[in-house]
């Protein structure tokens, strides 16, 4: 009997990581759901079971120990880990002038530490088990382009994408595959926080006026869904994708072309 293949996906209570979540299930991955909000961890897990084998763990992935302790939680509950998707983020809306520490340091210690560390986390269970693996990061549009008022998510999206290369170039030697996918605009709770800071760093702005806005340049004419997404994700865990590794994908409907 084939083992079952075992994903691990962090932020996914909700947004783009649940609809992730739900994509690796039905393509018959065991998969640890993760999320710093128990509550909506739970409500999610009770959701998801009828699709498959899904089991959740609590924590922050800003912090290494917990990283660690997800993946320790994952090869004791499903046996191995195969696919790592580092999906956590938040975003940070402010003027360029009026940045301060502590957004700087939210902002970098969950996108930024929290990539690096489930990174780190994810490749020594590979390198543990002597097999090849995968890890998927959330980059942005925002790594690739600047947004004003988005400086220090726009910055520490970029960073994702660099560490994305630079593990790939490390790791290949021990066949772990590194990516990155670069959503365009998703109407998850995060766009709606976004939308509702961009109204009041420029009052001019109505409610709802900066998500049209962003989603009315895209070419494709409507906005992401997380199954948009999930549909990327699903390639960068399957087989079909282990000749690509080092790649920050744009799945943006046509918004950022580079
Ligand atoms: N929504 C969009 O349009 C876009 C989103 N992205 C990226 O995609 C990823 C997912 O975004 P969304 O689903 O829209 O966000 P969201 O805010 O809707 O969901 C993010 C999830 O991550 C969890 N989370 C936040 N901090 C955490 C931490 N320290 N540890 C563990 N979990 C934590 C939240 O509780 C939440 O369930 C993020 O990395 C985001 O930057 C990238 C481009 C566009
Ligand atoms: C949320 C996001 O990633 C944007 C605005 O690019």
């Amino acid at each position: 009997m084939m083992t079952k293949k075992v994903a691990v996906v962090t932020g996914s209570a909700g947004g783009l990581g649940r609809g992730i979540a739900e994509r690796l299930l039905k393509d018959g991955f065991s998969v640890m759901i993760h999320d710093i909000n128990k509550e909506a961890l739970t409500k999610t897990e009770s959701e998801l079971k009828d699709l498959g084998d899904v089991a959740s763990f609590v924590g922050d992935v800003s912090k290494k120990e917990d990283q660690e302790a997800l993946v320790a939680a994952t090869v004791e509950k499903f046996g191995q880990l195969n696919v790592f998707v580092n999906n956590a983020g938040v975003e940070a809306v402010t003027p360029f002038m009026d940045i301060d520490d502590k957004e700087l340091e939210r902002t970098f210690k969950i996108n930024v530490f929290g990539t690096v560390y489930g990174t780190q986390a994810a490749a020594a269970q590979f390198i543990k088990q002597g097999t090849s693996g995968k890890i998927i990061n959330a980059c942005s549009i925002a790594g690739h382009e600047a947004y004003e008022v988005l400086g220090t998510y726009s910055a520490s999206k970029h960073a994702v994408k660099a560490f994305t290369h630079v593990a790939a170039k490390e790791l290949a030697s021990k066949h772990i595959t590194v990516n990155a996918y670069c959503p365009g605009v998703a109407k998850t709770k995060m766009w709606d926080r976004i939308d509702e800071e961009m109204v009041k760093a420029d009052p001019s702005l109505k409610p709802g006026e900066p998500f049209a806005k962003f989603s009315g340049e895209i070419a494709l004419g409507r906005y992401e869904t997380p199954t948009d997404v999930a549909n990327l994700v699903h390639f960068l865990a399957s087989e079909d994708s282990d000749y690509i590794t080092g790649q920050a994908i744009l799945v943006d409907g046509g918004l950022v072309y580079n």
